[in-house]
């Protein structure tokens, strides 16, 4: 293996497995630590962990075991990847664990980008864009476990470390990979805060980070790095090999984000569709079992059951029952319902959330993912080898209107 990657959701592991798969890389992704060493031929292994809202202990702890385990298996450069909309509170994870991570391996000057050009997300002056809206104007500042209330990366990044954080502006980046090299080089350790607007600057910074041990970012700060094991890689048929599998597909929507909303809205005009109210499962009127057999009996026309839901509903929810509390039920239900669906011999999943995709994957006790074709930027297809589960694994924000009808279509037998 010759590069490690730790992410702290599933969704946003997937987005960084796609980026290196696409650029020729052999990539395998984990859910969590695996217990064994990877197979020989991996050269990208991508530890998937559900570390972005846990406690900051746990998400150290089990960030540096992951670490511990793609060193154990030969990789020279550990990237952390977090979300390209900075997923995180005042008090971390990402400082935190990069810190914890940058300890551990012994780096000083720690590369902070999570610019990612292809879904809209730059970084000019060190202020985060989705689109052309502050992150802190976009709809992120909603989000039901991290609303994004800060775009400015440097401030925010600083209340979750005690290390400076430092700056690399757009007119370094734009002199490309020996000035932001050089830039790196400083003597001086700290969280470096790095523009990017282009795939371009991307690229540059990948080549300008060689030697580093550790990057931290979106999937964007992969684009650059395959390039740097070229004389290493044996190259991946992982497009080739698809084959998606026949049968029924269903959606378990538990993301609450603009982009997802939008998706289901437009998915229930023509497809079965069962909302999943928070309320409704506390009372037990909505249970696993009768959304289970819901799915179960509408399994042949594309059903979709949603939890997801405005700024206001999901507010009202968590005055009622907390906002951890809501989050639990609704992330235990879908499991239970995606254990109930898979037994009941459904083979395609597609969910729509990084938590809920985290949930619904390590309740299913998938081990590894192989990487398939690319459904929309940073949404591959994947494949469950030991269950022969096929799946998509969609960021809240990621995806065309009509993502669900799309993968649905990508995940059937022979569709590349
Ligand atoms: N209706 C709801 N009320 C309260 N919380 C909800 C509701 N629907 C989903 N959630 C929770 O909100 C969180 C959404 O996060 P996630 O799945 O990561 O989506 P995204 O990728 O958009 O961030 C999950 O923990 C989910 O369980
Ligand atoms: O970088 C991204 O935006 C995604 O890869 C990601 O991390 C997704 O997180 P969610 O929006 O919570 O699914």
């Amino acid at each position: 293996m010759l590069l490690g990657c730790i992410g702290d959701d599933f969704t946003g592991s997937s987005d960084i497995a796609n980026t290196l798969a696409k650029r020729g890389m052999r990539v395998a992704q984990y859910t969590g630590v695996p217990a064994r060493s990877a197979s020989s031929d991996v050269e990208a292994g991508v530890v998937a962990l559900k570390t972005r809202t846990e406690p900051v202990a746990e998400a150290v702890s089990k960030s540096l075991a992951a670490a511990d385990w793609l060193l154990d298996q030969g990789c020279g450069q550990i990237v952390f990847k977090y979300c390209s909309t900075f997923d995180s509170t005042r008090q971390g994870n990402i400082g935190p664990v990069a810190q914890a991570l940058a300890e551990r391996l012994g780096e000083d000057r720690v590369i902070v980008c999570p610019a990612f050009p292809a879904t809209g997300r730059s970084i000019y002056k060190g202020h985060l864009f989705v689109s052309d809206q502050l992150l802190s104007e976009s709809g992120m500042r909603d989000h039901p476990l991290t609303p994004m209330t800060d775009s400015d990366i440097r401030r925010w990044l600083s209340h979750q470390t005690g290390w400076p954080v430092d700056h690399i502006d757009a007119s370094t980046v734009f002199d490309g990979s020996d000035a932001i090299r050089a830039a790196l080089a400083q003597p001086k350790r700290a969280m470096v805060v790095v523009d990017a607007i282009r795939d371009e600057d991307l690229v540059a910074i990948g080549k300008a980070a060689k030697d580093r041990k550790l990057l931290t970012g979106g999937s964007g700060i992969a684009l650059g790095l395959p390039d740097n094991f070229a004389d290493l890689i044996k190259g991946n048929d992982g497009a080739t090999v698809w084959k998606g599998a026949d049968g029924p597909a269903i959606v378990l929507s538990g993301s609450c984000s603009l982009a997802t909303r939008g998706q289901v809205t437009h998915h229930i005009k023509s497809h079965p569709s069962l909302e999943i109210r928070v309320e409704a499962l506390v009372s037990g009127e909505q249970t696993a079992d009768s959304i289970a057999s819901w799915l179960i009996e509408h399994q042949d026309h594309g059903p979709i059951a949603y939890s997801s839901a405005d700024p206001g509903v999901v507010r009202q929810a968590q005055d009622l029952f907390g906002r951890e509390a809501s989050a639990e039920q609704v992330e235990a239900t879908f499991v239970s319902v995606a254990r109930k669906v898979v037994g009941s011999g459904i083979r395609k999943i597609i969910t729509a959330g990084g938590e809920t995709s985290g949930a619904v994957v390590e309740g299913l006790e998938i081990n590894s993912l192989a990487i398939g074709p690319e459904i929309a930027p940073g949404v591959p297809a994947v494949h469950d080898p030991d269950q022969d589960l096929y799946l998509a694994l969609k960021s809240g924000n990621f995806g065309q209107e009509d993502f669900f009808a799309r993968a649905m279509t990508m995940l059937e037998r022979g569709s590349t």
